[in-house]
């Protein structure tokens, strides 16, 4: 495999950041640039240990891009920075909805792979899922996945339109965990528990109960029933979730996120990237 030269980085915003964090705590790696076209943002960045900031993409053979800008600004992303991507210049995306033709077409390389992250990769608690083509060599996809398993735990899909679902389950997963996780702080402090011990007990709780459905292998749902004791306050509780229709609101709103990111693939859609 050719040794990748630079990970040149573009968009420093959260999950740009989420990676470059997880980058920059992993094992010694290629030079890491990030480019950022906020000031304030760069200030930030700029913050950081073995991290090279700059404001303008310049690109070099033996680079490997990144692209972490929104979907919405690709197109015109695409349109001025174009001249410097090559046929083979390795990109992975990590921007939700966009898909990999799409990508390629405007950069005018058929190196693209395309996956979806999450913000746990800051911390190497990442989920990312990805798709590499056959027009993707096998040299590219390794150093996608390479650099993905740096962060957390990487999953291939065969079929790209996978992706949109993981978006829905692993790229907002974060955020409707982190949802929930609230509802429990918001509990607590409202039974008179300090902020502190709030937090405490509810990160404890999704921690241990995510660690005990991964290491015991169990069904989540058998899990579930074991902390039920018949006519207990944990069936009080359930009956309350399945009353107000909570499992369906939330494949509802998973679905929704799915469709967003097929949505964010079209052109002239709502809030559309291309075209
Ligand atoms: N946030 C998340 O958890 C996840 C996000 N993603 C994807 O990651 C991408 C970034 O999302 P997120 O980090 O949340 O977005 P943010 O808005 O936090 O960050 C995007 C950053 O990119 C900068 N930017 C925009 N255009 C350019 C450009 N042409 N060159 C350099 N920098 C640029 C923006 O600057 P400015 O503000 O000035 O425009 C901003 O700082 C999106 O495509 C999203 O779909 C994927 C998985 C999870
Ligand atoms: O909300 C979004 O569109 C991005 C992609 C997945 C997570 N954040």
């Amino acid at each position: 495999m050719t040794a990748t030269r630079r990970l040149v980085i573009v968009g420093g915003g959260h999950m740009g950041l989420a990676i470059i964090r997880g980058l920059l705590g992993g094992p010694a790696g290629p030079e890491l640039v990030v480019v950022e076209r906020s000031a304030a943002r760069r200030e930030l960045l700029a913050e950081l240990d073995g991290l090279t900031v700059v404001a303008h993409l310049d690109l070099a053979d033996g680079d490997f891009v990144v692209l972490a800008v929104p979907p919405q600004v690709f197109a015109e992303f695409a349109d001025a920075e174009r001249h410097r991507f090559t046929p083979g210049t390795p990109v992975l995306s990590v921007m939700a909805g966009l898909t990999a033709e799409t990508i390629a077409t405007a950069l005018g390389t058929t190196q693209v792979v395309r996956s979806i992250p999450n913000t746990p990769s800051e911390v190497f608690q990442g989920m990312s899922v990805y798709h590499a083509g056959p027009q993707v060599s096998a040299e590219t996809t390794a150093q996608a996945e390479a650099l993905l398993g740096v962060i957390g735990r990487v999953l291939r899909v065969d079929r790209e339109e996978l992706v949109d679902d993981a978006t829905a389950i692993c790229g907002g997963g974060p955020a409707f965990v982190s949802y929930i996780v609230d509802a429990f702080c918001q509990f607590a402090a409202a039974r008179g528990f300090g902020e502190a011990a709030g937090r405490e007990m509810a990160v404890q709780v999704f921690g241990g109960t995510a660690t005990l459905i991964a290491e015991s292998g169990k069904p989540p749902m058998q899990l579930c029933h074991e902390v039920m004791t018949p006519n207990g306050t944990t069936e009080r509780g359930i009956a309350a979730f399945d009353a107000a229709g909570l499992k369906g609101s939330i494949l509802t709103a998973l679905t929704a996120a799915a469709q967003r990111s097929r949505e964010l693939a079209r052109p002239h859609g709502p809030g559309c990237a291309v075209g």
